[in-house]
């Protein structure tokens, strides 16, 4: 709730509802009352609003957007009676004030923020809009061009920023409570219709529309199906065309709209999904409280590759100290070269902010190829390919040389944790960080706990995941852990599609009209045709150890397809041969089209094997590509790999590109309906029975005998597991 009080002259309301003070209807119904009360009192001159235990507000409470009791009181009329109370309303801005927290400054007379505050309006992220005459009052304080990019993006920005924009009269460095007293007292008197922002004018532009188109198309392109930052785009185009009482009904049209969209619901799954995966948990019950995390004062990174240089740079910008390892000379400065691109360019992202990175500093980064600087490191991150063989080398040797309690990393996307493992003395240490590609950018870790990790080795790499800013997701160890192996299945099925028909561009189109950024041709060119195919040469599903007289196009009397090695053997790579599913203008380019060589050796293809061409619909492409990958995913959960659907989505939305207004693989499933998945895969999988990821899952038929239940119990159906740790 919030709570009132009245000092001398200026009357505190202090918002109250642990931990972010998130506007519940009871903290909303605290504040009018106590509006009303300051309004009424005689004796009292200004009021302050700051919230409690140093943050302002992180807005309306999310969990309540699906309660009925909602429509009962508004944030919007609360935000208008703090504008027109006749005394001077003071926002003390700590922490954060996001959201509906935002407007209640908005509709101070002043605002005044500490230093390391923060601010924005989110909204977007959850699927909604500023509901509450943000989208009005915001463009009038600050600008169309900087209001619209706060509210189309939901970014939170630092207090320094938001004094720039005039978004806070005031920065403080010390109390801000007592600072907002202050200059409540100070301004006692003052008029304050200069001060109510609805009474303002939206500032012009020279080319308002001009500007307004320009952001219209770049909002459009961004949002890939996403509807929320178009109809925010839309209620701040309304502040700029209409007064504001008209502009407010705009507003709440719009939020309606959204409120109701399977968007929201989706995209608020998404926000506590996040926020529930980091209460980890294995099968044999360890968790946060069984297990503290070590504390990382120095990192080692082994291998400076693609991945390597990537987690080097993440290091450092969290601050943590580094070693960066190569095995000799060469390759050394090569990688050296690559991270120090890498971190200056970090640096200028990072300019003007807060924070800046040290990384000339030999004691914060020191590039070698001595391994026996490893030997005091409080954790090691090893990073180089994929080979088996080395990897349990090179533990091997850090059993040796890592100080005890070291923890161990593997960064690998597949291979099996308990093996490298069992190249050490101490398998307890050793676990799998799984990053992705850019490792400095993308959000996700997927840790990976073998037979015998101890809970405080999760514990500290799912710290570690934190630091570096990155959702981690705990999983069990099995080949390709949970995203990869879920990615199998569905690649499998882009693949089966051309042979039948189809073309890698009506594929990816499918796909990416779905909402991914990239489809699985255009992400197998980026990333390389030769890696997979390297892996099949090594499982002797293709290459010199294919045994003679083996059919074509079936391995263990299993569908197979053969034509990405196909394409491999013609020395198509993807990018970085400028042909792979399609062409490039150059070696390296990005450019990716349609490849008239490519639909010929297609149409041959099917000639020499038989395979009569058909159309393949869009709903075919989408549904056996997406409930084949969800699929795998009943298999991961039933086998306890993973502890729920939640960490299945986080991975999908934070690491493969899933669209995050569609939930995840899981929540998308749990909306098409399970009874209608299964019906599908059970179709294809008839048309299809040499396919046995189209067979369905004995957990998905499960859950459909058991009536469907909702998404959040699952887990319940799931039959008792042998422990993992
Ligand atoms: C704030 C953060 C930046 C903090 O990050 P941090 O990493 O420090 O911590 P966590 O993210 O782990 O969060 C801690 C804890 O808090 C929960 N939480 C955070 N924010 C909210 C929230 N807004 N509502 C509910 N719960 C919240 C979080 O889930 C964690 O708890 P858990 O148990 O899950 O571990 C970061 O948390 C953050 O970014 N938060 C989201 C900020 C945001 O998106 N704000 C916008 C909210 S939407 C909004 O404000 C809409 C308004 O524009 C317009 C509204 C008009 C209609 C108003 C009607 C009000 C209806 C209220 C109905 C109430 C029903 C009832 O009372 O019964």
């Amino acid at each position: 709730m919030a709570q009132y009080a009245r000092g001398s002259a200026v009357a505190v309301i202090r918002l109250r509802n642990p931990p972010v003070n998130a506007l519940s209807l009871a903290v909303l119904q605290a504040l009018e009352d106590g509006l009303k009360k300051a309004d009424a009192d005689p004796s009292v001159k200004a009021v302050m609003i700051c919230g409690e235990n140093g943050k302002f507000s992180a807005g309306a409470d999310i969990r309540g957007f699906s309660s009925p009791k909602r429509h009962g009181l508004g944030l919007g009329p609360i935000v208008s009676l703090i504008e027109s109370c006749q005394k001077p309303v003071v926002a003390a801005i700590e922490g954060v004030a996001l959201g509906g927290g935002l407007e209640v400054a908005l509709g101070c007379h002043y605002r005044i923020a500490h230093v390391k505050a923060r601010m924005g309006l989110p909204e977007v992220t959850i699927g909604l809009l500023p509901g509450a005459e943000g989208t009005q009052r915001l463009p009038r304080l600050i600008g169309v061009p900087a209001a619209l990019d706060m509210i189309t993006t939901g970014k939170h920005i630092p207090a320094t920023e938001a004094l720039k924009l005039g978004l806070v009269d005031e920065i403080v460095e010390e109390n801000t409570i007592e600072a907002a007293i202050r200059l409540a007292n100070k301004v006692i008197g003052q008029p304050l219709g200069p001060r109510r922002l609805s009474l303002k004018p939206v500032p012009k532009l020279p080319n308002m529309e001009a500007f307004l188109q320009e952001a219209a198309v770049k909002v459009k392109k961004q949002a890939r199906g996403c509807l929320a930052p178009e109809l925010c785009f839309q209620a701040v185009r309304a502040a700029t065309e209409t007064p504001f009482a008209q502009g407010v009904r705009r507003e709440r049209e719009l939020f309606q709209v959204l409120l109701s969209s399977g968007q929201a619901r989706a995209l608020q799954y998404a926000f506590f999904a996040e926020r529930a995966v980091h209460r980890w948990a294995t099968p044999t019950g360890a968790s946060w409280s069984s297990a503290a995390p070590q504390p990382v004062r120095r990192a080692a990174v082994i291998g400076l590759g693609t991945m390597g240089r990537g987690i080097v740079t993440s290091l450092v910008k969290a601050n943590i100290p580094v070693v960066a390892l190569e095995q000799d000379l060469e390759y050394l400065n090569k990688g050296r070269k690559a991270v120090m691109l890498l971190l200056e360019r970090e640096a200028v992202k990072m300019e003007g902010g807060a924070q800046s990175l040290d990384f000339h500093n030999p004691a914060r980064l020191q590039f070698t190829v001595d391994f026996d600087l490893l030997h005091d490191v409080d954790l090691v991150i090893e990073a180089v390919f994929e080979n088996m063989a080395l990897k349990k080398e090179i533990f091997h040797k850090l059993s040796k040389i890592c100080k005890p309690g070291a923890l161990l990393c593997t960064n690998t996307s597949a291979l099996n944790i308990d093996e490298i493992a069992s190249a050490t003395s101490r398998p307890q240490q050793v676990i799998g960080t799984h990053f992705f590609s850019p490792a400095h950018v993308m959000r996700l870790l997927e840790i990976i706990y073998g037979r015998h990790t101890s809970p405080t080795a999760i514990a500290t790499a799912m710290q570690l995941a934190k630091a570096l800013k990155k959702v981690g997701v705990v999983v069990g160890n099995c080949f390709g852990f949970v995203g990869n192996r879920m990615m199998f299945p569905y690649v499998e099925q882009a693949v089966f599609l051309l042979e039948e028909g189809s073309r890698p561009e009506a594929v990816d189109r499918v796909v990416e009209d779905f909402g991914f950024k990239i489809g699985p041709f255009r992400m197998s060119d980026l990333a390389g045709l030769d890696v997979g195919w390297r892996s099949r040469q090594g499982q002797g599903l293709t290459g010199p150890s294919l045994p003679a007289g083996t059919a074509a196009r079936q391995r263990q009397g299993q569908r197979y397809s053969p034509l990405p090695d196909l394409l491999c053997e013609h020395g198509r790579f993807g990018q970085k041969t400028a042909r792979g599913w399609y062409r490039y203008e150059r070696a390296g380019g990005r450019t990716a089209t349609p490849d008239p060589w490519l639909h010929s050796f297609l149409a041959q293809y099917r000639d020499t094997h038989g395979i009569k061409t058909r159309f393949i619909d869009q709903e075919e492409i989408l549904e056996r590509c997406l409930f084949s990958l969800i699929n795998e995913g009943f298999a991961i959960l039933a086998e306890g790999i993973a502890s729920g659907p939640e960490h299945l989505d986080v991975i999908y939305v934070n690491g493969y590109g899933w669209p995050k207004h569609t939930g995840g693989p899981m929540f998308y499933a749990s909306i098409v309906g399970l009874p209608r998945v299964l019906a599908k895969l059970q179709k294809y999988s008839e048309a299809h029975p040499d396919v046995p990821r189209l067979r369905p899952n004995a957990f998905l038929k499960k859950l459909v005998a058991a009536g469907n239940p909702p998404l959040k119990d699952w887990m319940s159906y799931v039959s008792r597991q042998s422990p993992k740790l």
